[in-house]
């Protein structure tokens, strides 16, 4: 049987809830969740069942949205007490991507201007559609860019999943494999599997083998002799948060990329949209880094792999230095260092 090539998506709101599909359960499973209350929505985010920054941000603001919606109060200044109480908690789910206090901001702010509470429900789920509806043509933009920056170059490497399934579609770092596929342009992408929660084996892979693109998997550490032998021609990354300096938070392992990109003089692109910076944090050393549990490391499909009580540090994300990076791909255009003065030109006018 052929299969039809089709990029997936992760997220579909149905009138009164927001149906996920379950990133900890692929490649094996493709299971659909239905998330109804703000404890489902906090839960998906934390244990990853919807994880990628731009998906967790439009997740948490279809979470605030829908709780709202909910409230048995015709006061105002009470709906905004109760409102900032969730918001606060679905904040706290996940501290690096800033892509999810920007879309939870974004709802306080339609907040601000409403007149009842009728108007606060109604406006809030407005928003929290537009949000979703917004990156795809944003992750389009981004695809579109990362095409003309990757010029006639074939063999490119990733790692973790800045795809379809992290974004409401398309992606951001995979954007110009499934834009390059329709148009016959022949990508051949070396995945890193992303220990230890292996978004690169289970999600990548997966992703692009449905969209139809040619995909080869790694181990991380084979990305210094992969890129050697195989003539690797450039590394496409997504981000979680950059700093008003360029420097860039992504997925454990983004950093050793970049410092083998800088060694054998191969350009290293990070691919965002704007709602990914975060001015407020001057350089990278202002990103907060999530730090997970030691259960990602220690086991894998519920088995030991590492003796008990071992010590375990397990930082989800490292930060890529600004000097390590050739560009970064926005839906407003690329910018090149430095980064400083082309992030005020370019992103203050987000
Ligand atoms: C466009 S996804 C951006 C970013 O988010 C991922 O982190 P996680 O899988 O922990 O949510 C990864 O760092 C991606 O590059």
């Amino acid at each position: 049987m052929t299969h039809t090539p089709t990029i997936p998506t992760s997220l579909e709101w149905h009138e009164d809830h927001l149906l996920i599909l379950n990133q900890q359960k692929l490649p094996n499973t493709v299971e659909y969740l239905t998330l109804t209350n703000i404890t489902d929505y906090y839960n998906a985010i934390v244990s990853l069942k919807v994880r990628g920054a731009p998906a967790i941000g439009i997740t948490a603001a279809y979470g605030l949205a829908h709780a709202a919606s909910h409230y048995e109060t015709d006061n105002l200044t009470e709906f905004t007490h109760l409102f900032r109480r969730d918001k606060d908690y679905l904040a706290d789910s996940r501290p690096t991507a800033v892509n999810l206090v920007w879309a939870l901001n974004r709802l306080e702010q339609v907040l601000a201007h409403a007149q009842s509470v009728n108007e606060a429900k109604t406006n809030l789920l407005h928003s929290a559609i537009q949000i979703h509806t917004e990156d795809e043509e944003v992750c389009r933009m981004i695809g579109e860019y990362a095409l003309d920056v990757l010029d006639d170059k074939r063999r490119i490497m990733t790692i973790c999943n800045a795809g379809s399934i992290a974004t409401s579609k398309y992606g951001t770092a995979l954007a110009p494999f499934h834009l390059g596929r329709e148009r016959g342009i022949g990508f051949q992408v070396f995945a890193c599997e992303t220990r230890p929660v292996l978004q690169g084996a289970r999600l990548t892979a997966w992703e692009l083998q449905q969209s139809g693109v040619d995909v080869t998997l790694i181990t991380d550490s084979m990305a210094a002799h992969t890129i050697k032998e195989k003539g690797v021609e450039a590394v496409i990354v997504g981000a979680d948060r950059i700093s008003a300096n360029g420097d860039t938070a992504n997925k454990i392992g983004t950093s050793m990329l970049a410092i083998l990109c800088h060694h054998y003089h191969i350009p290293f692109y990070v691919a965002a949209p704007s709602s990914t910076f975060d001015l407020s944090s001057r350089t990278g050393d202002d990103i907060p880094i999530e730090e997970r549990g030691p259960d990602e490391i220690t086991t894998m499909g519920g088995t030991m792999i590492a003796p008990e009580h071992v010590h375990v540090y397990n930082p989800a994300f490292d930060v890529t230095s600004h000097e390590l990076i050739s560009g970064i791909i926005t839906e407003k255009g690329v910018l090149y260092p430095h980064f400083q003065e082309s992030i005020q030109q370019t992103i203050n006018l987000a």
